[in-house]
C-alpha cells in the first residue's frame, strides 16, 4: 500500500470477538490487502481480498466487488455485502476530500482570514495566551485583509479553489465508479464553504457506513492535514453515530507512483516550452511553514517535501531528464522564521549567478490558487525577470490530470479496507480554566504581554505583508 493511511485507536466497546475469514469472488485477480473489520483491532482482525481486476468490470452499487464470508456473520464495504444468516446489509462508502478553502468574493476575504488565524494549528499560541486566539485572529485578519484582497482582486475577485475541488470530487467519484466502487464523494474545507463540519453532517445524513478521508495535500503538515483531522476527530468523537463509522485517513500520498509520474509528466511537458529545455533549472516552490513547526512541534512537512522532490527528480532522471533543480519555500506570513530558503531570495540569487531559464513547479498543492496564480505567476515572475532570468515558465497544478485522479481513486480503494472507528480521548488538560484565581492571573498577564507583543509596529507590518 502506498498511501500512508492512519488509524485512530478503535472503539473499545465493540464486542466482536470473531476472527473473520474472507474471500473474493474474482479469485484469479486476487490482491491481498490487510484489513481490519469494524471490530476491535485488538480482538478481531480480518483479511480482505480486493479484486483489482474489477477495474474492467462495471459494477453498480448493488453488485459485488467481493463477498465476505464468515461462519456466522460478516462485515463488508460498499459493493461488498454484509451477510448473516438472517439479513444482508450493503455498506455505503463515503470519500471525504479535505482542502483549505478560499474566499469566493472580496467581501469573504476578511472573514476567511479570521477563520484561518483563529485556528490554533495556524497560530500556535502558548497555553497562557490561548484565550487570545480569537481577538488576535480578528486583529490579524483585519490587518492582512487589504493585502490579501489585492491578491484575490488580481486573480478575478476570488479563489478558484471551491470550483476546482468540486470538479476533482466528481472526477474521483467517476474514477471510483469505473473501478467498480460506488461512493459518495464529499468536499470539506477548513476555512471556507463548504466547511468540513457541513460535509460531516451530510455524511451522517446520507448514512455513510465506511469513510475514506483524503486530504488534497500531498505532504502532511500540522497546519493543513493535521488541522483538518483535528476538526474531524472532535466531531467523530462527540457523535454517537459517527464514532462508530470505520474511517481510514490517508495522511500523505506524495510517495505514490501515480502522483510522482503525473508530476514528472507535467514537468517534462513544460520543459519543452524552452528553446533549450536542458538548460532550464527546475525550481520547486513549496508553501512554507514556520520553522518551529518542524523543529519544535515535529511537523514532518519539510522531510516529506524534500523526499517528494527527490522522488520526482528520480522519476525525471529515469526518463533521461537531468536538469538542475532546487527547492525553496514561499508565502510566509507574520514575524517568525519560516522554512528556508525563501523563494523570493533564491530567485534573486539565481539571477545574480547567471541562471537564464527557470521552470517554476508548485509542489505543495494540487489546484491552482492565489499562490500559484498571483504569487508565482505575477510577483515571482516579475522578480525573476528583474533579477536577470530571461526565460520563465510555470508547471500547472495537477487539477484534473487523468493519471493523477486515477491514482487518487486507487489510494481510496487501497485505504478502504483498513478503516477503523475513530476514537480519540477527550482533552482533559484544561483544568487551569476551572480555577478562577489561576484563570484571572492568566488573563491579566496574558493580556499585558499580548498587548506589548502584538501592537508593536514590527508585528503589525509583518502581518500586513508576505515579507517581513
Ligand atoms: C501545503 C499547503 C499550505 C500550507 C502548509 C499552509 C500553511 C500556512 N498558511 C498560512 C497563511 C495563509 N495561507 C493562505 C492561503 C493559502 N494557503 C494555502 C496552502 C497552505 N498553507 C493555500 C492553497 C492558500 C490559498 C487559498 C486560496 O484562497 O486560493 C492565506 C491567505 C492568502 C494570503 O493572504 O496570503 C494565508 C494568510 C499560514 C500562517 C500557514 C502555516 C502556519
Ligand atoms: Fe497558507
Amino acid at each position: 500500500m502506498n498511501a500512508a493511511a492512519s488509524h485512530f485507536s478503535v472503539l473499545p466497546n465493540l464486542n466482536c470477538q470473531r476472527k473473520f475469514s474472507l474471500s473474493c469472488s474474482d479469485i484469479q485477480n486476487l490482491n491481498r490487502v490487510a484489513c481490519y473489520s469494524d471490530c476491535n483491532k485488538s480482538t478481531s482482525q480480518a483479511s480482505l481480498f480486493l479484486c483489482p481486476g474489477s477495474t474492467n468490470r462495471r459494477i453498480g452499487s448493488t453488485n459485488l466487488v467481493c463477498r465476505v464470508f464468515s461462519s456466522v456473520d460478516t462485515s463488508t464495504y460498499n459493493g461488498v455485502v454484509l451477510e448473516s444468516p438472517s439479513h444482508t446489509v450493503e455498506e455505503k462508502v463515503g470519500v471525504l476530500l479535505l482542502n483549505l478553502g478560499g474566499p469566493e468574493t472580496l467581501d469573504d476575504v476578511q472573514p476567511f482570514l479570521f477563520n484561518l488565524f483563529a485556528d490554533p494549528d495556524i497560530i500556535r499560541l502558548p497555553r497562557l495566551f490561548r484565550f487570545l486566539q480569537r481577538p488576535l485572529a480578528k486583529l490579524i485578519s483585519t490587518l492582512r485583509a487589504p493585502k490579501s484582497k489585492e491578491g484575490y482582486a488580481s486573480i478575478g475577485g476570488g479563489s478558484p479553489l471551491r470550483k476546482i475541488t468540486d470538479d476533482q470530487a466528481l472526477a474521483i467519484k467517476m474514477a471510483l465508479e469505473a473501478k467498480g466502487l460506488s461512493s459518495n464523494v464529499y468536499v470539506g474545507m477548513r476555512y471556507w464553504y463548504p466547511f468540513t463540519e457541513e460535509a460531516v453532517q451530510q455524511i451522517k445524513r446520507d448514512g455513510i457506513t465506511r469513510l475514506v478521508v483524503l486530504p488534497l495535500y500531498p505532504q502532511f503538515s500540522i497546519s493543513t492535514t493535521g488541522s483538518s483531522i483535528s476538526v474531524l476527530e472532535q466531531m467523530f468523537r462527540e457523535d454517537d453515530y459517527l464514532s462508530r463509522v470505520p474511517v481510514s485517513i490517508i495522511n500523505s500520498w506524495y510517495q505514490r507512483k501515480g502522483y510522482l509520474k503525473s508530476m514528472a509528466d507535467l514537468i517534462e511537458k513544460e520543459l519543452q516550452s524552452f528553446s533549450e529545455p536542458m538548460e532550464a533549472m527546475i525550481f520547486f516552490s513549496a508553501h512554507g511553514v514556520p520553522v518551529s513547526y518542524v523543529e519544535n512541534a515535529g511537523d514532518p512537512y519539510r522531510d516529506q517535501m524534500e523526499e517528494c522532490i527527490f522522488l520526482i527528480m528520480q522519476e525525471l532522471k529515469a526518463r533521461g531528464i537531468n536538469n538542475e533543480h532546487t527547492l525553496a519555500y514561499q508565502s510566509r506570513v507574520g514575524p517568525v522564521q519560516w522554512l528556508k530558503p525563501y523563494t523570493d531570495e533564491v530567485l534573486v540569487e539565481l539571477g545574480q549567478k547567471g541562471v537564464k531559464s527557470l521552470l517554476a513547479v508548485p509542489v505543495s498543492f494540487v489546484s491552482e490558487h492565489i499562490e500559484t496564480l498571483e504569487e508565482i505567476d505575477m510577483e515571482y515572475r516579475e522578480l525573476a525577470l528583474e533579477s536577470g532570468i530571461k526565460n520563465w515558465a510555470r508547471v500547472p497544478a495537477l487539477g484534473l490530470t487523468p493519471s493523477f485522479i486515477t491514482d487518487l481513486a486507487d489510494a481510496v480503494i487501497e485505504a478502504l479496507p483498513s478503516a477503523t472507528a475513530i476514537y480519540a480521548p477527550a482533552n482533559t488538560s484544561e483544568d487551569m480554566d476551572n480555577d478562577p484565581v489561576k484563570f484571572f492571573v492568566k488573563m491579566f498577564f496574558g493580556s499585558v504581554l499580548a498587548f506589548i507583543l502584538f501592537f508593536s509596529p514590527k508585528m503589525i507590518s509583518a502581518f500586513r505583508n508576505h515579507v517581513i
